[in-house]
């Protein structure tokens, strides 16, 4: 906790304290006096700056912190203990948080919203099209549209790497979740999904979304949404008939090595598959949880690299060293020690699921505190990720933090880009693999130069975005 604040007689700040209520009795960690909105003039709670309102809680309440909002307790939890206790010791005791959950207006009962016991199932059936082996399949389409994006550059380019890394993750998802380039129908898809995402905040404060959409009450933002979700179900689900009709007239080559005939061939225990509409769900949710943070994790990197031509340097020196003029296939990956390093450290930095955020549905204990039902929790890995108690120099671009000794000393919970406990992201070994090998395969030809005088901001969307374009120069090696 900040050293100086007079919590007591504070009129911002208030101090543990016991809460009695007709279910309890519970323990309050520190935080604002007033409920939230009360402090929307101050510069550390303006609207869409959540990552500035966990900032200042941590550094002046400490890990563990607390805020009212519209009558809900809402806790902050910034200690890699206390995050470990709500991801995985106490998961069961918790639900999605609405700002997910919200989600489910266009993502169904897919695997990133839904609640056990759907949630349990639909991972069990999902869980074989990311097993290792399968990822493996996966890596030569990462590759050959790596090579294809890398040889349309010229010396000289100047582009927005943000823009280039979207084009190029779609394709790459495109490739591997329906074995097809980016045609009209994964354009569409991209599109539809696009504006969704622009008004997904809109979404999420929107009460009571769901039963306007129901019963077709016409509210303009919602309006433009159901006419996009449905432009999504009308593709999707053409894509998923169109390949069924496909295998039942030609079983033999029903594999195509994409994720779509694993999630058409995968079974539950009990030897039941995805219903349709289950698939729709699963086959939304897996294209955009999958290729947004990927885009992002990779400009990042390319910002970080462009600006530290010392560190770009290196990678390019161990790209050569393990490629030579070969280009990087799924064998070399475990060999391209510090370009995982570089990747690792942009998420440090920026990682794209920047928040995670929990609803309690029993009684929580965690450190000294005891919060009541119905709390949210929400941890921040930007926030921790930027922590000097865990990282010294906190704001230095630094691979060699994530060296395997400084990863064995380190709390799993101190990095964790990828969430965990049972909903840890599924597709991380995916993502690994596609910006390791994206980053050596171009890094082999192209060096980046940052165009200086820019403006560099974060977007906390739903994914950490740049705000700005993110504008250099390409010049071929
Ligand atoms: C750098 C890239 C990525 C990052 C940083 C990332 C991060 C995350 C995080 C933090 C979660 C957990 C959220 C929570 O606990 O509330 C998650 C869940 C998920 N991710 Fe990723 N992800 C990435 C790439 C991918 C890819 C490539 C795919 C699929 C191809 C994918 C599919 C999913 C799915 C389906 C879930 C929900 C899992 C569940 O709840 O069981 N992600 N991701």
């Amino acid at each position: 906790m900040a050293d100086g604040i007079d919590f007591e007689n504070s009129y911002v700040f208030r101090p543990a304290h016991t809460l009695t209520t007709k279910t309890g009795e519970w323990r309050i960690p520190p935080g604002l006096r007033k409920t939230l909105p009360f402090y929307l003039h101050k510069p550390w709670a303006r609207l869409g700056k959540p990552i500035l309102l966990f900032e200042y809680m941590a550094q002046n309440c400490g890990p563990i912190s607390h805020y009212m909002l519209f009558g809900n307790h809402v806790v902050f939890l910034n200690d890699p203990a206390a995050i470990r206790e709500v991801l995985v010791n106490q998961a069961n005791k918790f639900v999605r948080e609405r700002t997910i959950t919200r989600l489910k207006i266009l993502l169904g009962e897919g695997l990133l919203t839904s609640d056990d016991p759907i949630h349990k199932r639909s991972r069990r059936i999902v869980a074989p099209a990311f097993h290792r082996q399968r990822i493996h399949d996966y890596a030569d389409e990462m590759v050959r549209s790596t090579q294809l994006w890398r040889d349309r550059w010229h010396n000289g380019d100047v582009v927005d790497m943000n823009a280039e890394m979207m084009t190029l993750s779609l394709d790459i998802v495109a490739r591997t979740l329906f074995a097809t380039e980016v045609d009209d129908d994964i354009r569409q898809i991209n599109e539809h999904s696009n504006r969704i995402m622009a008004i997904y905040n809109y979404l999420v404060s929107f009460p009571n979304a769901e039963a306007f959409l129901k019963y077709k009450i016409p509210v303009p933002g919602l309006r433009r949404f159901a006419k996009s979700r449905a432009k999504l179900d009308e593709v999707v689900n053409r894509i998923i008939r169109e390949r069924k009709a496909a295998n039942a007239a030609d079983p033999e080559h029903a594999d195509r090595h994409d994720l779509l005939s694993m999630l058409l061939a995968s079974r539950d225990e009990d030897g039941s598959a995805l219903s349709d509409e289950q698939l729709r769900d699963e086959v939304l949710t897996i294209f955009l949880a999958g290729y947004e943070t990927t885009a992002n994790a990779l400009s990042w990197t390319w910002y970080l690299l462009s600006t530290h031509p010392e560190q770009q340097q290196a990678m390019y020196a161990e790209i050569r060293e393990v490629l030579g003029d070969r280009t990087a296939t799924l064998d070399d990956y475990a060999n391209l020690k510090y370009t995982q390093m570089v990747f690792a450290e942009a998420m440090r930095l920026y990682p794209p699921a920047w928040a995670m955020g929990r609803k309690s549905i029993e009684p929580i204990e965690v450190g000294s505190y005891r919060l009541p039902p119905g709390t949210h929790f929400f941890l921040s890995a930007y926030v921790l990720h930027r922590d000097a108690r865990f990282y010294p120099d906190p704001l230095k671009f630094d691979p060699l933090r994530h060296t395997e000794e400084e990863k064995a000393k380190r709390d799993k919970f101190e990095f964790f880009p990828f969430g965990g406990g049972p909903r840890q992201c599924i597709g991380e070994g995916f993502a690994w693999l596609e910006g390791v090998l994206l980053l050596a395969n171009i890094s082999q030809k192209w060096r980046m130069e940052w165009i200086a005088g820019q403006p560099v901001d974060v977007e906390e969307k739903i994914t950490l975005r740049p705000k700005y374009p993110l504008r250099m120069t390409l010049h071929a090696r």
